[in-house]
């Protein structure tokens, strides 16, 4: 049986349930139930704080877990990324009052206060600078500033809306991008059980980052068309009843679903027709 970490807390729980349960899975309906068995699909459920899924599953405790890779990172645990989940997209950045720093350099010699200790230490030591201090705190890291403990900040970044609000703005390059993962532990071979959710997880994935399109188009307008909408590797194409005109079928991606229909509408294609797909195996 597989056993799996998932998130019981903060940003990641929601998705990460969602997401398995797009995938066939079972998810728990109380939060506060830690462990979850799905004897139909040979797996369980294991619901822990995010930043201490890594830890577990580089530890071989549990077999595979749901992260964001910045904590996976920052865990330092034996664990690496086997698929990226595609939520809770964030950078991970260094910032300071407004008009304060103006590159990583002006952090040498100050408090640097963070949430991720592990991983903004590792950076700045590769990056030759040296503050004075790390400062290790739990949340509301902006806040930290104004209060006096420390002189620059490094956290996630997403909309900028609460930096913002704390009147700080970001410098230097983003230390990370981040977003969920899919986490094993390293140097050890798959667990049982990996590849089948691998593939129901990918399955999901490009559910939600393609739809079908169908649409008929005039015979001799078909190669064109196709260059429109060349599908993952072929699209399908089939006759019509009036011979002059055929149907094409293709996996288009969602993003740029109108824009695909104005450039076939334009062309002449008739009946655009997109749909969702619900689930997939490619
Ligand atoms: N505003 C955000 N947008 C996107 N991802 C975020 C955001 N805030 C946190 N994350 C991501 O969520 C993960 C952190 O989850 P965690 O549950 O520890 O913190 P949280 O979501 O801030 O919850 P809490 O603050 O309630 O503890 C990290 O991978 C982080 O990159
Ligand atoms: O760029 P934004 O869209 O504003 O999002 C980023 C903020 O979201 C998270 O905070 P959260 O609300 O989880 O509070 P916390 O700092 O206490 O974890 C993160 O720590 C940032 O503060
Ligand atoms: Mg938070």
């Amino acid at each position: 049986m597989l056993r799996i970490a998932v998130p019981n807390k903060g940003s990641l729980s929601e998705p990460a349930a969602a997401m398995l349960r797009e995938a066939g899975y079972r998810q728990r309906r109380d939060p506060r139930e830690l462990v979850l068995a799905d004897p139909d699909n040979d797996v369980e459920f294991f619901f822990l704080r995010p930043r201490d899924v890594a830890v577990y599953v580089g530890a071989g405790t549990v077999d595979v877990g749901i992260t964001g890779r910045d904590l996976m990172i920052d865990s330092g645990a034996d664990a690496v990324e086997h698929l990226p989940l595609g939520f809770a997209r964030s950078t991970f950045r260094f910032a300071a009052p407004v008009g304060t720093t103006e590159d990583l350099a002006g952090i040498a010699g100050r408090r640097v206060a963070t949430s991720y200790p592990v991983l903004v230490g590792g950076y700045l030591r590769e990056h030759g600078v040296q503050p004075s201090a790390v400062v290790r705190l739990d949340g509301a890291v902006e806040s930290s500033v104004r209060l006096g403990v420390a002189d620059v900040i490094a956290d996630v970044v997403e909309t900028g809306t609460t930096l913002r609000a704390a009147g700080m703005e970001v410098f230097g390059e983003p230390l990370l991008r981040s977003e969920a993962v899919l986490i094993r532990r390293a140097d050890h071979d798959a667990p049982a059980g990996l590849e089948v959710l691998t593939r129901r997880l990918q399955g999901v994935l490009t559910a939600r980052e393609y739809v079908l399109m169908d649409y008929d188009c005039p015979v001799d307008l078909v190669e064109q068309a196709v260059a429109i909408t060349p599908g993952l590797e072929s699209p399908t194409v089939s006759p019509l009843h009036d011979s002059s005109w055929a149907a094409v079928r293709a996996m288009v991606p969602r993003s740029r679903t109108n824009q695909v229909m104005d450039s076939l509408y334009d062309l002449g294609a008739r009946a655009i027709l997109v749909t969702s797909i619900h689930a997939c195996r490619l």
